[in-house]
């Protein structure tokens, strides 16, 4: 039996000897490398914080003591200790266990939002709660190295400090966000890790020039006397001291016996503390420790052995287009830089990086000043292109709206993972970025529905100086080329059936990446009988005058997007028709305005009725409701269409099921 079968709760690890702790944990490791690589994960920063948590879980009481992770990912062996090995089979799969910290999954979770830096306030605030209720609970909270740089963290440190409440801040130092966190911060961190050196050299000085006569002693009692200055400088925990937080550490964060001897420590404080632990991204697997890129901080389905990604090939992906012409363009703009929040790969910029390493910045998780930054970079004469993940723009929507949107600074910022990402859950889809840019002034937002519209249109958004801009392409392949087959002004028509017809039933407004699906709508609707013109704005905001002109010829409008329907792009180009009394109804479909359970991108776009089966039944039902004896059964299911080409099929059709116009 193993003594990882034995463990169902935070109980059965306060049972083990300390000396079966290294074996747990070797079988944890074993466990994790095996069961990330069937499903993928965040399967390097859980490597590195297995005695870590096995130390918390012996030495607080959870649920009644209280365990915050920041950011989440890094949960997985919490979960593991508390009775959901047997979930991790559909870990972060539709219907299965979420990547982070679930309320619904356990008593033992209770944040589970996974954007950085926010367990510090949810514990100032636990514990500020725990303190007037008179309950004697202690809150602990993880935070990384990387989680750390976000300004919330400081905010709430501000407010922790300044108490004499329960609060365990524990800081789970790696080095590495994804790359090596860079910063003060992390330079203070880096100079924390190296203290016990200090003593060292402090030993040694002792001994050698306690050997010199005369020099030796007076010496070594000026330096002893200036112990303190010296600590400061080589120990920074002043900076926490300093701010009213008890340092505990560094500790060796896979010495399980260290690191619950220190948490006790903590824990017999009763007063705020941070208990430093250092810990290796990775740690226990030579495939993860030794990838240069990021340790393994989320990897695919991959050959445990090797560590090798054993995933289908795919596609060009979104952002390798994107990394590939900016290059092009700080090839030929000296002025343009970029910036990331700890994110340089993810987001496609370290080709940027290596080709122009001094006009790359990353600020660490710190999105909202990343986007203020970016205005003082613009006032400065420079053009920033900020590249952050469509979620996290979120973050940082009063600084978008006032410090650059106001400014009329020309800001571009470049959302990747834009829509539907699936396999995060609820936390990460990029389906709010349309909706909350949509009501700044003077902000264009495009976005392009394959490779040629997105180089085309990063170059547009570029060459923009008078006002902000964004551009956002969602996760994975970019798939084919969808070439225009006309244009309308700056309206690209992707597909027209009837082609001659002055007057058409269905005007289908593409947003984005839904183009792919569009077309494959309009064949659907088509092989109905139905006219339907499918058009691209690709730049969607502000809506273009063409829109509104294009929708006066039709008799139903259809929007589809990628976004949330609350204040998207379907919801405004509804309020510009009645802007121009045009009275032509209006469908919008978009993801469902609610939180998304994990799956794949593609469970998930069909889980909110985006798929094109389900999005052409719609359609077809809604001319159907307008004119009965058009189409068939409205319930029935809409047929692929036959093969036959679409003007062959659209001369067969009936006249009326052409439509009355033509
Ligand atoms: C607001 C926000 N920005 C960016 C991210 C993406 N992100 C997730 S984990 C991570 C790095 C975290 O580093 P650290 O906190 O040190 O944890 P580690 O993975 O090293 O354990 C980043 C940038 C995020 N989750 N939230
Ligand atoms: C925890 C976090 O926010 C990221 O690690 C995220 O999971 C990455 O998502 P991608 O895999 O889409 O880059
Ligand atoms: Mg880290």
């Amino acid at each position: 039996m193993t003594l990882l079968s034995t463990i169902n709760s935070p109980q059965d690890v306060k049972r083990l000897d300390p000396e079966e702790l290294p074996a747990l944990a070797a079988e944890i490791r074993d466990f994790l490398i095996h069961a990330v690589a069937r499903t993928g994960g965040h399967l390097g920063p859980n490597l590195g914080a297995v005695e870590l948590t096995l130390a918390i879980h012996r030495v607080f009481d959870s649920p009644f003591d209280r365990i915050l992770w920041d950011t989440g990912h890094q949960s997985y062996v919490h979960k593991m200790l508390t009775g959901r090995v047997g979930a991790f089979d559909k870990l972060r799969q539709r219907g299965g266990m979420s990547g982070y910290p679930s309320q619904s999954e356990s008593e033992h979770d209770i944040i589970e939002n996974s954007h950085a830096s926010t367990a510090l306030s949810y514990a100032d605030g636990l514990s500020r709660a725990y303190a007037l209720r008179g309950e004697d609970r202690h809150v602990v909270a993880v935070v990384g190295d990387g989680a750390l740089t976000g300004g919330m963290c400081w905010e709430a440190i501000n407010n922790i400090a300044a108490g004499d409440r329960r609060v365990v801040i524990i800081v789970n130092d790696n080095g590495r966000s994804y790359a090596p966190t860079i910063g003060g911060l992390a330079d203070h961190l880096a100079a924390l890790r190296l203290a016990p050196e200090y003593e060292q050299v402090l030993d040694v000085v002792k001994q050698v020039l306690g050997r010199t006569p005369l020099v030796g002693a007076p010496l070594f009692d000026a330096l002893h006397g200036i112990k303190r200055g010296i600590k400061d400088v080589v120990q920074p925990q002043g900076m926490f001291e300093d701010l009213g937080l008890k340092y505990v550490g560094p500790v060796d964060g896979h010495d399980p016996a260290a690191m619950e001897q220190a948490l006790r420590r903590a824990k017999d404080y009763h007063r705020p503390v941070i208990v430093h632990a250092v810990t290796r991204k990775g740690f226990g697997y030579p495939a993860a420790e030794q990838d240069e890129a990021d340790q393994f901080h989320s990897v695919g389905v991959i050959d445990p052995k090797t560590g090798k990604s054993t995933a289908a090939k795919k596609g060009q992906a979104w952002t390798s287009v994107f990394s590939d012409e900016i290059v092009r363009i700080g090839a030929e703009r000296p002025d343009v830089v970029t910036m990331t929040a700890a994110m340089l790969q993810p987001v496609g910029l370290h080709a940027f990086a290596k080709a122009f390493p001094d006009r790359v910045f990353d600020v660490g998780i710190a999105e909202q000043h990343a986007t203020t930054s970016a205005a003082g970079l613009a006032m400065g004469g420079l053009k920033p292109v900020v590249c952050i993940y469509a979620t996290f723009l979120n973050r940082a929507f009063d600084q978008v709206l006032m410090d650059v949107a106001l400014h009329r600074q020309p800001v571009t910022f470049v959302l990747d993972r834009a829509g539907v990402t699936g396999e995060d859950g609820a936390s990460h889809n990029g389906m709010w970025d349309m909706s909350i840019m949509q009501v700044v002034p003077d902000l264009a937002i495009a976005a392009p529905r394959d490779e040629v519209t997105l180089r085309a249109l990063l170059r547009e958004a570029v060459a923009e100086t008078e006002r902000p801009n964004v551009i956002r392409f969602p996760k994975g392949s970019v798939g084919a080329e969808i070439p225009a087959i006309d244009t309308v002004g700056p309206v690209d028509v992707l597909f027209r059936e009837p082609a001659v017809a002055r007057h058409r039933e269905v005007l289908l407004v593409s947003i984005g990446a839904m183009g792919t699906t569009c077309l494959e709508v309009a064949r659907r609707v088509a092989s109905q009988g139905i006219g339907i013109t499918v058009v691209d704005p690709r730049w969607v905001k502000p809506v273009p005058s063409e829109i509104v002109e294009l929708a006066r010829d039709h008799d139903l409008v259809v929007t589809v997007e990628d976004n949330g329907r609350v204040g998207g792009v379907g919801a405004a180009i509804a309020q510009a028709l009645r802007d121009a009394d045009v009275d032509v109804p209006l469908r919008d479909f978009g993801i469902a305005q609610r939180f998304l359970d994990q799956g794949k991108r593609d469970e998930v776009l069909a889980e909110v009725g985006l798929a094109p089966q389900d999005l052409a039944r719609k359609v077809v039902e809604a001319v159907a409701r307008r004119q009965p004896a058009l189409a068939g059964d409205p319930g029935e299911t809409v047929p692929a269409p036959a093969t036959e080409p679409n003007a062959v099929r659209a001369a067969k059709a009936s006249p009326r099921q052409r439509g009355a116009s033509e």
